[in-house]
């Protein structure tokens, strides 16, 4: 029963094809390619586990068991693949997520889904404050506003914040190599020979 609950939610993540992802992620050594693929991998992999996911994409490397994937012609911006997703769902219980948390623990996009049936519109923000990793709509429109300093531009929309713990691994995106601390996902580990 917890189990069917929990997956009634809907999530879109939607995801940049790897050749064009993760830019700001340069590490000498490392193929930047192939650890933005993994970056969305493990994100995508996590979330699948506690909800139903649909990506939009137009990498077809980017796919995983048990979810659904709309497939962007090409790259046309964030809210443009936001809204093709949310096209393609019902209207309640939906959410988007970023598709750059490696560390995402599935307990805690499921706290934050349990947490999310409080508020009509609830938000997650990055560790920093600045940015938004997740935004929830228990029904009705999903006014998404992410970009440069998406975080108070969501809250100026009338998101309130989800009271999800400072260190929820929800919290903990991945845009620079600083960000790469912590446990990450076994794909994003393997990329970074590290052990997950
Ligand atoms: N499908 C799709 N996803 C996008 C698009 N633009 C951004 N995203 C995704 O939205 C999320 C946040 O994107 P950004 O921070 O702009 O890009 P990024 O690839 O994570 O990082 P940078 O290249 O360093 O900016 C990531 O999951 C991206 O893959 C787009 O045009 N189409
Ligand atoms: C899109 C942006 O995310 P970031 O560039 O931090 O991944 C945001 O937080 O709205």
């Amino acid at each position: 029963m917890r189990d069917r609950r929990r997956r009634d939610w809907t999530v879109v993540i939607p995801v940049k094809p790897a050749e064009l992802g993760k830019s700001r992620l340069e590490i000498p050594g490392v193929d930047r390619v192939a650890l933005a693929r993994a970056i969305a991998l493990d994100t995508i992999e996590a979330a699948a586990q506690v909800a139903r996911v649909v990506v939009v994409t137009s990498d077809p490397t980017i796919d995983a068991p048990g979810i659904e994937v709309v497939v962007e012609p090409a790259p046309r911006g964030i809210a443009t693949a936001v809204a093709d997703g949310l096209a393609t769902i019902p209207r309640d219980r939906r959410a988007v997520l970023l598709g750059d948390l490696p560390g995402l623990q599935p307990e805690d996009l499921a706290q934050a889904l349990e947490l999310a049936r409080e508020t009509r519109l609830g938000a997650v923000p990055d560790e920093e404050r600045h940015g938004t990793t997740l935004i929830t709509a228990r029904e009705g429109d999903l006014p998404e506003a992410f970009g440069p300093d998406s975080w108070r531009r969501h809250l100026a929309a009338g998101f309130l914040e989800l009271p999800v713990p400072s260190w929820s691994t929800l919290r903990r995106d991945v845009d620079r190599a600083d960000h790469l601390v912590g446990a990450l996902g076994p794909r994003t580990s393997a990329v970074l020979g590290r052990v997950s």
